[in-house]
């Protein structure tokens, strides 16, 4: 539906996080073979965001199929003395189409501020990547009735000058939401998709109104098709149900023959 994000082609990311199996080459060749048969009837694209030892394998064997690759996080800087650390450029030379920045889970335990994740999703660009920009309210910011406020904040603050439907996609996860098996009702999800979609045409202009918004934390095979169906909302950012081939594809069906 024209202005309510519906006409956007949706995205489905799986993201791996660090999962101890997901580590293994033979896993990733298991989901690449289990997705490419039924990829052809899914209407969304198709992102899995593994572990960053498995970018390269899985960018090669994918190749040519409708599976891409993202990164779950990047450097700001091209280059330098930045031990552990990997560069934008070089997730991109790795086979990355994608990085996924600013998760809550890289927020709490690495601190990682707006500025920083900003400054990340600059360099996603500056690397021809696709910034995955996530934002999201604690349990604790919710009870305080601050949702759109926070969700507002992070979004104005993270996303850098430039950021256009190509380059940029914004991921909308629920901190409370997030491996626990809860999600808000259907009516907050399109509250806050609605308030993001307000604040990125404010930001960006005309592109605004069709930079992808995912919505994830708990999406599973029996919710997908409600959440995918909600205003705005245009894919999800899936974690725990990505990790099984027969339910990442579950999800993706509820984009089928669309
Ligand atoms: O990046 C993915 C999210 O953190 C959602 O994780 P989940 O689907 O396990 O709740």
């Amino acid at each position: 539906m024209a202005g309510q994000g519906h006409s956007i082609r949706p995205l489905v990311a799986g993201n791996w996080k660090m999962n101890g199996l997901k580590g293994s080459l033979a896993e990733a060749v298991g989901v690449r073979d289990a997705l490419a048969g039924p990829l052809a009837s899914i209407s969304a694209d198709v992102m899995i965001a593994p572990p960053a030892t498995l970018i390269a394998p899985l960018a090669e064997i994918s190749a040519g199929s409708r599976l891409a690759v993202a990164a779950q996080d990047c450097h700001a800087k091209a280059s330098g003395a930045h031990t552990g650390d990997v560069a934008a450029e070089m997730l991109k030379d790795a086979g990355a189409a994608a990085v996924i920045l600013g998760h809550s889970e890289r927020r709490a335990d690495h601190g990682e501020t707006n500025a920083e994740v900003k400054a990340k999703a600059a360099a996603a660009h500056r690397a021809g990547l696709i910034a995955i920009v996530c934002i999201g309210e604690t349990q604790g910011e919710r009870a305080a009735g601050a949702t759109l406020k926070v969700v507002s904040r992070q979004l104005k603050n993270s996303l850098p000058e430039g950021a256009t439907a190509a380059n940029t996609v914004v991921a909308y996860e629920p901190v409370w939401a997030i491996g626990t098996g809860l999600t808000p009702t259907p009516a907050d999800v399109e509250q806050v998709h609605a308030a993001i979609r307000r604040d990125l045409s404010e930001v960006t202009g005309a592109e605004g109104a069709n930079i992808r918004i995912l919505y994830g934390g708990s999406v599973k095979p029996d919710n997908a098709t409600e959440l995918m169906a909600i205003p705005n909302v245009n894919g999800a950012l899936v974690g725990g149900a990505s990790l099984k081939a027969s339910d990442f594809l579950a999800i993706l069906r509820a984009y089928e023959g669309r």
